[in-house]
């Protein structure tokens, strides 16, 4: 029997490395890796990007096929500054897209431009977690560390560089920066934020290779490597996704997104108007408290996370680590309408409605901002760790009144970048390759009646607490 050709796909994401070893032709993942990552817990959110490179050496050898693979793809956390010097090393630890310490950045960087200029230009109104309040953020509060800084990059072009040698990113992740637009990066942003456009990589076209593995580490020198994209952008390709049909994704960030045939340009800022990895668009809408901050709750309450119980009357905000979706950067979290008899339970259940609650308002919004329906019958497609969790899907199918599909596949993000990987060698595109993998593939859960009194019991708290989410006990790196 003939041996089935490999291509490896590669998710450096926020909690850890996870790399797949995929059949070309069969889609089947063959192996995988993973490789846990450090987030430093005190004033912000940081991460060693050369932590992240030797968890993608653990998690690619991990996959057992690594010395077959034909071709590789990095897919990563969005956002993150990756901020280097002369010699490529790293002058600090990463800034993530959770770290909301470059709030007061993000507001000046909006107070500058405005809103819908904003939005017009780059797709979207910067908030803390965009790269480009990130580093304003780094100029203010670490001048010596910005003065040392020769190159910037996405946690995913760091590691592609790593990789190949290549200073590449891709118009996916390059959307989450705040100074690309559909024409390139935008001088006057780059001018007003003083950051030279020679430290930025090259955005790599669709379907072509960022370079050649430079030969270390476990993969075979000279295969090529694709150009990568933002975990959200890849996971789209892994499930080789059609426009119009959404998404909610369910790790340490919540998401909701489609592909779509417009270019969003939501002056809100609910919606962020990403490029896709293709050509077309991604409107998305994120959280920053989701897995990660339901399962601090629930160990809080000493429950397993499973352990929830329907009813009662408490509204829990999850906002542990402050909020995006709302644009709440200061707020902590926060629990309302306790009676005598709410059970621990009941709280847990409260924190997963709190925690769906944003995604799922504004799920239509992502999905008009595209120019596309928001029919409720189209099943929402769930994935992410959290995915896998019956109390997160009872609670998406309670509260969005929508039929789920829970796909089979895990690691969709990985798969997308395999996917890449695999069109580098066939000529295919990447969302034609995960189609013929069957990557979407998983049961259907038929929709439930939607809980509109649990959504209005959370909005009402949500509009009238108003100035307890806009101060900040506790703010990281308030000092
Ligand atoms: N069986 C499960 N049920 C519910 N949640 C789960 C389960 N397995 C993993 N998770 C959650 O998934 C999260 C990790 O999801 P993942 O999508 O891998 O995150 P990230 O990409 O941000 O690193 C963990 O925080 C954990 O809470
Ligand atoms: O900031 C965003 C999207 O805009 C996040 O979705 C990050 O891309 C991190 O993703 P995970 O590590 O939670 O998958």
């Amino acid at each position: 029997m003939a041996v089935e050709r490999v291509v490896i796909g590669v998710d450096s994401s926020t909690q850890a490395t996870k790399a797949v070893a995929v059949g070309l032709e069969s889609g089947e993942v063959l192996g995988e890796g993973r490789a846990a990552h450090a987030v430093s817990t005190g004033g912000g959110k940081e991460s060693d990007p050369r932590r992240w490179w030797r968890a993608l050496g653990e998690a690619v050898a991990a996959t057992g096929h690594a010395d077959r693979a034909e071709a590789v793809s990095v897919a990563g956390q969005q956002h993150g500054l990756v901020a280097l010097d002369a010699d490529g090393a790293p002058v600090r630890p990463a800034l993530l897209w959770n770290d909301i310490r470059s709030a007061p950045q993000a507001a000046a960087l909006v107070e500058w431009l405005g809103a819908g200029e904003w939005a017009r230009r780059t797709g979207s109104v910067p908030t803390a977690a965009f790269t480009a309040a990130k580093w304003c953020w780094l100029r203010e509060r670490e001048p010596e560390a910005a003065a040392r800084v020769a190159a910037i990059r996405l946690p995913h072009d760091y590691l592609t560089e790593r990789l190949t040698g290549a200073a590449a990113t891709d118009r996916g992740d390059a959307s989450g920066t705040g100074w690309w637009t559909p024409q390139g990066y935008d001088s006057e942003i780059l001018r007003h934020v003083q950051l030279d456009p020679a430290w930025l990589p090259r955005v790599v076209e669709p379907g072509t290779a960022a370079g050649t593995v430079r030969g270390h580490g476990p993969l075979r020198e000279g295969i090529p490597v694709a150009a990568g994209t933002g975990d959200n952008m890849a996971a789209a390709l892994g499930l080789g996704l059609a426009r119009g049909v959404p998404v909610l994704s369910l790790g340490t960030s919540g998401t909701v997104y489609t592909v779509a045939r417009s270019r969003p340009q939501d002056p809100s800022g609910t919606v962020a108007g990403f490029a896709d990895a293709l050509g077309g668009w991604l409107p998305l809408a994120c959280t920053l408290n989701c897995t990660v901050a339901v399962d601090r709750i629930a160990s809080t309450l000493g429950r397993d996370r499973e352990a929830v119980e329907a009813g009662g009357s408490a509204v829990v905000l999850p906002y542990l680590d402050g909020e995006r979706t709302p644009n709440l950067p200061c707020a902590s979290g926060l629990m309302h309408g306790l009676r005598h008899d709410t059970t621990a339970g009941h709280l847990l259940q409260a924190a997963y409605d709190g925690a769906a609650y944003s995604l799922l308002v504004a799920l239509d919004d992502v999905l008009t901002a595209g120019g596309e329906s928001a029919d409720a019958d189209t099943p929402l497609v769930l994935i992410g760790g959290g995915a896998r969790g019956a109390a997160w899907q009872r609670t998406v199918r309670r509260l969005s009144g929508r039929p789920v599909r829970v796909p089979a596949a895990g690691e969709l993000v990985a798969l997308g970048a395999a996917a890449q990987a695999a069109g580098l060698v066939t000529g295919e595109r990447a969302d034609e390759v995960a189609r013929r993998w069957g990557t979407a593939r998983g049961p259907l859960l038929e929709a439930l009646p939607k809980d509109s009194e649990a959504l209005e019991r959370i909005a009402d708290a949500l509009e009238r607490a108003g100035g307890l989410l806009r101060t900040a006990p506790g703010l990281p790196g308030r000092d």
